[in-house]
């Protein structure tokens, strides 16, 4: 079934004369595993922080599940969103960051309950539940009670993975999460994504440098650079028979870096 749950229609990012998303269009469908991958500042993290609202677009149209989720429909047309549209908006969404972002002075339960708590109104034995359902999801139960520096990096990933669960988002985003980890840390929060990608219906949308990852879980790839879409395809199209000569490059060394 393809229901459109994210689209990009013709947006664009600038940042001063720099344009980083040049009238990019795409869409990913309900329940899809997406990857995104591409040369350093091609505007991966950009499409992210955008879906997120931590970045405005300076033309075209995001949609979320069918919503303008930078616009509002008025008597005229689209106009610029408020910031109670956007709140709205953000409830479909969570992220997990390439820096894992954890509230140093929680422990993990409380990194874990607190939105839930604070933005949707659970009480807190719900928000509870809740938490413990997905500290074992991430294997981390014996750890409720510590503080993010007792933890190693990935163990860290795999909160920050309970934390956006936790607001029950129908889209998940990640960010490069695994770049920020000792190698031998890697494989663990992997798995932890792979397993979420196998069992659950969220739409998920992935910016990795881990090409064999990417390979494994995703249904479809994007192939960016400058802010467009080069090439798309299924993992076992494009990487093993790209049709553009930039994504043959691109695959070319970053392949080549990992070997
Ligand atoms: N706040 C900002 N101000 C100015 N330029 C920015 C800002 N954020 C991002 N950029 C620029 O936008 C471009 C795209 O950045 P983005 O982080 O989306 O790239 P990326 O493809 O995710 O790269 P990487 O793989 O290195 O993370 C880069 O050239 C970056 O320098």
């Amino acid at each position: 079934m393809n229901e459109p749950i994210i689209t990009f229609d013709k947006v664009v990012k600038t940042y001063g004369d720099h344009t980083v998303l040049d009238q990019l269009s795409f869409q990913i469908n309900k329940g899809e595993k997406v990857t995104i991958i591409g040369p350093s500042g091609s505007g991966k993290s950009t499409v992210l922080r955008i879906l997120m609202t931590l970045e405005g677009i300076d033309g075209g149209v995001v949609y979320v599940g069918g919503e303008p989720l930078w616009h509002e429909r008025g008597p005229n047309g689209l106009e610029p969103a408020g910031e109670a549209h956007l709140h709205h908006m953000r409830g479909q969404l969570g992220m997990v960051f390439q820096q894992f972002n954890l509230f140093p002075h929680m422990t993990v339960l409380r990194n874990i309950t607190e939105a839930p708590v604070k933005v949707l109104g659970l009480s807190k034995a719900e928000a509870r539940e809740r938490a413990d359902e997905l500290l074992e999801l991430v294997g981390l139960s014996e750890h409720a009670r510590k503080y993010p520096h007792q933890l190693s990096g990935g163990q860290q990933q795999r909160v920050g993975i309970a934390r956006a669960l936790a607001m029950r988002p129908s889209i998940l985003l990640f960010d490069e999460p695994t770049s920020a980890l000792d190698p031998e840390l890697v494989g663990e929060v992997l798995n932890v994504i792979g397993r979420l990608a196998e069992e659950h219906d969220l739409t998920m949308l992935l910016v990795t440098h881990e090409m064999r990852f990417a390979r494994e879980i995703s249904d479809r790839v994007l192939f960016f650079d400058r802010g467009r879409i080069v090439e798309e395809g299924s993992p076992e199209r494009l990487f093993t028979a790209p049709s553009q000569e930039r994504t043959r490059e691109f695959l070319k060394t970053t392949l080549e870096d990992m070997s």
